[in-house]
């Protein structure tokens, strides 16, 4: 697969891992990324177009797609910025959590035809998930454009209904920072139980990152994996005892979504 001149607006963490993914795909070398630090690019030094500012993108650049991957609150800044892309040819990609579609075509200025998406960053390792959800005009060349892009850096599911990618991004956008979470806290109790630092590190990590490729590996559901490892009347049940009370990891996951969901719609403002 090769993929066509893009223009990458933000070169952090989220676009640089995107960009690293489409590089392995095959990615047009005119393709211009705007990213004001030049640390954020240096990995990809010679195999795209860096610039600085928007105000440098070539004028005569006429991208296939443009993919907005600065933080939320650059938007009402970069966006009008780049009125001047906007034509039916042009898909503007968007990863930014909460801005909506009606928002972004707004200030666009008019007929921008758009594609909110939320990745993760395992995207990072190819073993990214997004859901992308395409606004007005959007066609299907497009949305299969779009479709290349975000499966280049992992798995993608489309949605019609925009309200959902709220959630979304509280579930799988931000999912990787609670699993992390996960890992310094068992760490933490380990250490508290009186195993080594540098051990306790290892465990962790090792036992976070040995559950996920089991699960990705596996056809049960997470709960059967659970299960296999509960022996009954042994230690983990004693454990979950305590993780699943009800007021325990069910409802602080709850919580934490039902925040992050919210936050994310206050994003939109
Ligand atoms: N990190 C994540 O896990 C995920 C992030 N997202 C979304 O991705 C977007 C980027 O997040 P993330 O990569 O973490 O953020 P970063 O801050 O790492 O990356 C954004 C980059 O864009 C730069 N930038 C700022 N203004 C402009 C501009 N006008 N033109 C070009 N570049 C600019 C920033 O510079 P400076 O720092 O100086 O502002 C920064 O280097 C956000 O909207 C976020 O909601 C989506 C899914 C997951
Ligand atoms: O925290 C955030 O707002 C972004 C969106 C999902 C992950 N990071």
């Amino acid at each position: 697969m090769s993929l066509p001149p893009l223009l990458l607006i933000g070169c952090g963490k989220m676009g640089g891992a995107m960009l690293a993914g489409w590089l392995e795909k095959g990615l047009a070398p005119e393709t211009v990324v705007v990213e004001p630090h030049a640390a954020g690019v240096a990995a990809f030094a010679g195999r795209v177009r860096h610039v600085a500012t928007l105000a440098d993108i070539p004028a005569d650049f006429a991208p296939a797609a443009v993919i907005l991957a600065t933080k939320p609150q650059e938007a009402p800044n970069a966006l009008p910025a780049l009125a001047h892309l906007v034509r039916p040819e042009t898909v503007f990609l968007s990863i930014m959590a909460g801005k909506t579609i009606a928002g972004m075509r707004k200030l666009l200025g008019g007929e921008a035809n758009v594609v909110r998406a939320m990745p993760n960053t395992p995207a990072a390792v190819r073993l990214g998930f997004t859901v992308a959800c395409p606004g007005p005009g959007v066609t299907s060349a497009q949305r299969e454009l779009c479709d290349s892009l975000l499966t280049a850096i992992g798995e993608a599911a489309w949605v019609e209904d925009e309200a959902l990618i709220d959630p979304v991004t509280a579930v799988s956008g931000g999912g990787p920072a609670y699993v992390f979470l996960l890992a310094e806290v068992m760490e933490k109790a380990a250490l508290s139980q009186g195993l080594p630092a540098d051990l306790a590190r290892r465990m962790a990590r090792a036992t976070v990152a040995g559950s996920g490729a089991l699960l990705a590996a596996s056809t049960e559901d997470a709960s059967t994996l659970r299960v296999n490892v509960t022996s009954p009347k042994g230690t983990t049940e004693r454990a979950l005892a305590v993780l699943m009370r009800p007021e325990n990891w069910p409802a602080i996951m709850e919580e934490a979504i039902e925040a992050a969901t919210a936050r994310s719609r206050e994003l939109a403002r």
